[in-house]
């Protein structure tokens, strides 16, 4: 039997958020990526666009409160497309003010009556127009302050209490709530091209308003406009990139010659900032596990008119096995982690992601640090990092790389200002995304001292 392919844009946006949630649960399929392909495939004007971003991504962000309004309402088994339906009208109904409640409603009906039968259609109607008449409960009902925050947030309890116990309610709380606020669109500028000051008139020319950040220089935030189709970018003047991510090329802070290797590449955002910061002057070996991502590199080397650039499939863990021991003045080990940092960006992150998951990341995560320390000149530099917030993959691998690497030591984070600098502590620098709006993100900097330092230290 041949499969039947599913349309996911039929010119109605409820209709089309409900088939990527429904894909989001049933095939783990990421939200991000299929919305980002629907609305390309698809040419999605910009009106739609934004309503279509806003259902998705608001309705996975609230799954768990959401499912708590609606549980008194709902008797018996119900679909799981239903049930996403009913999540989706209710997260119109209650977080969008400009959706009128009859509108939410109306369409909801109109989509089971196509998808199922009348029948679903009544039962849809029914369970949405007594939330209207009755209300929804109030959260206050759950005593335990653990479960009143993951169902008020909608994290898993286990999140939560990890993030209690690690950061205190205050900043866990403040996580929590910043983590359902969608993100702010960043590009970065590429100054091997054209000034800040030129990208912003660029923009200008197209009808995109775009303000320089205040945290890093080269980052810029837009204010309308999709930046992936504009000129700027397919000319390369810019790279979609999260600000917190442009944390790394700043640390390392590469000099034009420099030899660096990138570690953990794929797609390439930090390699091509790093080939930035080196003003396309010296070489760049970006590495990375998968060999299908390295691909990713060279289109966006060559969009962005960098040349000093060179992919390989490496496995970090074997690198010293092939590569030349003390060759590279600069190494960044941008690490597969958590990615507890990005969840406003990936809101299935805080459903799917189990505790049991976390263990084996950190292992890895030292494997790539001892085989970075090794390809490492002396007296150079090396810089860790994570998109996650969790103790565990960022200070705790620190501690741990540090006791058994005497040959390295922390260095204290640099270039970057001083709001940032203030909180970088022995070396390291979390960031959470309540602090400036970006990604949770962590950035580690280390020096590998000489041999001469070690035998003055006695230590080697
Ligand atoms: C956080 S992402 C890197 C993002 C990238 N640095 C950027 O800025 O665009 C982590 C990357 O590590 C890669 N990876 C996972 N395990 C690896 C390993 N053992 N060796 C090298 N790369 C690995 C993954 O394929 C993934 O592309």
């Amino acid at each position: 039997m041949t499969k039947k392919k599913v349309q996911i844009w039929d010119g109605n946006v409820r209709d089309a958020a409900l088939t990527i949630l429904l894909a989001v649960d049933k095939n783990q399929a990421y939200s991000n990526l299929l919305l980002n392909q629907t609305i390309n495939k698809y040419n999605i004007d910009a009106k739609d666009r934004a309503l279509l971003t806003e259902i998705t991504y608001g309705t996975l962000q609230h799954k768990y409160t959401l499912d708590y309004y609606l549980e008194p309402f709902i008797r018996g088994n119900i679909d799981l497309w239903v049930r996403w339906l009913l999540r989706l009208s209710l997260y119109q109904i209650v977080y969008l003010s400009r959706v009128p409640d009859h509108a939410a409603v109306n369409e909801a009906v109109e989509i089971a009556k196509r998808r199922g039968h009348k029948g679903i259609a009544s039962t849809v109607n029914g369970i949405l127009r007594s939330i209207l008449r009755q209300g929804i409960r109030s959260t206050d009902e759950i005593k335990e302050p653990i479960k009143r925050l993951a169902i008020e947030t909608s994290h898993p309890e286990w999140l939560v209490e990890r993030f209690m116990e690690s950061y205190g309610i205050e900043k866990t709380t403040e996580m929590l709530l910043e983590n359902n606020v969608p993100p702010i669109q960043t590009v970065r500028v590429n100054t091997t091209k054209a000034t800040v000051k030129d990208v912003i008139r660029l923009l200008e020319e197209e009808g995109i308003t775009a303000k320089q950040s205040k945290v890093i220089p080269e980052c810029l935030h837009f204010v309308n406009g999709q930046a992936s189709r504009t000129k700027a970018f397919k000319e390369g003047y810019i790279t979609i990139q999260d600000e917190s991510s442009m944390m790394p090329a700043n640390v390392l802070n590469p000099q034009e010659g420099w030899r660096v290797l990138d570690m953990c590449a794929a797609p390439g955002g930090k390699t091509t900032h790093i080939a930035e910061k080196m003003k396309n002057e010296g070489s760049i070996l970006a590495t990375d596990l998968h060999p299908h991502k390295l691909d990713l590199i060279e289109e966006t080397s060559s969009r962005l008119g960098l040349n000093i650039i060179e992919t390989a499939p490496i496995d970090g863990r074997k690198a010293a096995d092939f590569l030349q021991k003390e060759s590279f003045d600069g190494v960044l080990v941008d690490a597969p982690c958590s990615g507890l940092g990005v969840m406003r960006r990936k809101p299935d992150i805080k459903y799917t992601k189990r505790e049991e998951d976390f263990e084996s990341l950190h292992e890895i995560q030292l494997k790539l640090l001892d085989n970075a320390v090794e390809v490492l000149k002396q007296g150079g530099r090396l810089v860790y990092s994570t998109c996650t917030v969790n103790v565990d993959e960022n200070e705790m691998t620190v501690k741990k790389f540090l006791a058994s690497h005497p040959e390295m030591e922390p260095v204290q984070i640099e270039n970057l200002p001083e709001l940032l600098l203030e909180r970088g502590q022995s070396g390291m620098l979390q960031v959470f995304p309540q602090d400036f709006g970006s990604d949770g993100f962590f950035v580690a900097s280390f020096r590998k001292k000489t041999d001469l330092e070690m035998a003055e230290k006695g230590e080697s």
